[in-house]
């Protein structure tokens, strides 16, 4: 058989497979290429606040959220901190939105997030600080804020210990709101966490929200900080979007940001 004739039949070729069905070889193919992990972050929604069409942006986000899943599937989302706006009454009316997410969720405490610890972990379920593992990923879930709505850096001591506890694991990703490195004018500078993070190298990512109008990934010390825009709020960039995350079967990491209809901002890491 000529080269040329082989390569046809190999590309329409069919493998049986043990339960009997048949799986064309193309869909192999694109099987194989299929991410291993694929999650959504989305900050910054402000539920409550005066003057935004809060409603909307949350029955917006849970819709585009729920439309990629179907597409393709999302393991899960984090919704990045400042879900609501400063009234803790409105946590749970908040998470009434979320409810109506056909995937897991999980959420991080942004400064305009004003709940006690105790209050915290009676709507979500989870303390403030707080870690998942899926597969050989470890993901770490840090407070930056607290009841009076303060600006602070990550819990150090926490992070220390989980970091450790994770070491082994391939990957470890970050969610925090505030950034912790003064990039920006309502950034916490925190060289503390930021030497802690170097000592690790299974650290892939760390994502922020707080600035509505980061879009992009900025790089300390080789660690990708990942912005994603804002999902509401009366402030940022002129959409109101999210970010995808894939971690290849490499554990290379494709990201993207939707603004919500259309992939923009694509980088590879
Ligand atoms: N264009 C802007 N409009 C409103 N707030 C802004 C703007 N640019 C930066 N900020 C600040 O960014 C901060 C992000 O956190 P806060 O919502 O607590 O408060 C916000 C403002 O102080």
């Amino acid at each position: 058989m000529k080269r040329k004739d082989f390569i046809k039949q190999v590309s329409f070729a069919t493998f049986l497979l043990a339960d009997g069905s048949i799986l064309p070889a193309f869909a192999e193919e694109l099987l194989a290429k299929k991410a291993s992990l694929r999650f959504i972050v989305a900050s910054d929604g402000h539920f409550g606040q005066p003057n935004t069409d809060y409603k909307a942006y949350f029955e917006n986000l849970v819709k585009h959220i729920n439309l990629q899943h179907r597409q393709q599937y999302v393991d899960f989302c984090v919704i990045n901190g400042d879900i609501i706006h400063d009234d803790v009454n409105f946590l749970s009316t908040a998470k009434s939105y979320f409810d109506d997410l056909i995937i897991p969720y999980f959420v991080t405490q942004g400064n305009h997030d004003r709940a006690t610890p105790e209050e915290w972990e009676r709507v979500w379920g989870v303390p403030t600080n707080y870690d998942y593992v899926y597969g050989n990923n470890a993901f770490l879930f840090g407070t930056t804020s607290n009841t009076e709505g303060k600006y602070l850096p990550p819990d150090i001591e926490w992070f220390k210990k989980k970091l450790e506890e994770h070491k082994k694991k391939k990957n470890v990703f970050i969610f925090i709101h505030i950034t912790p490195v003064k990039w920006t004018d309502n950034a916490v500078d925190s060289p503390e966490f930021q030497s802690l993070l170097k000592q690790y190298k299974n650290v892939r990512a760390i994502f922020n929200g707080h600035d509505h109008d980061q879009e992009g990934i900025k790089t300390q010390d080789g660690i990708p900080y990942m912005f994603d825009a804002h999902f509401g709020g009366n402030w940022g960039t002129a959409y109101r979007g999210f970010r995808i995350v894939e971690l290849q079967k490499n554990n290379t990491i494709l990201t993207y940001i939707m603004n919500p209809d259309t992939k923009i901002n694509e980088a590879v890491l």
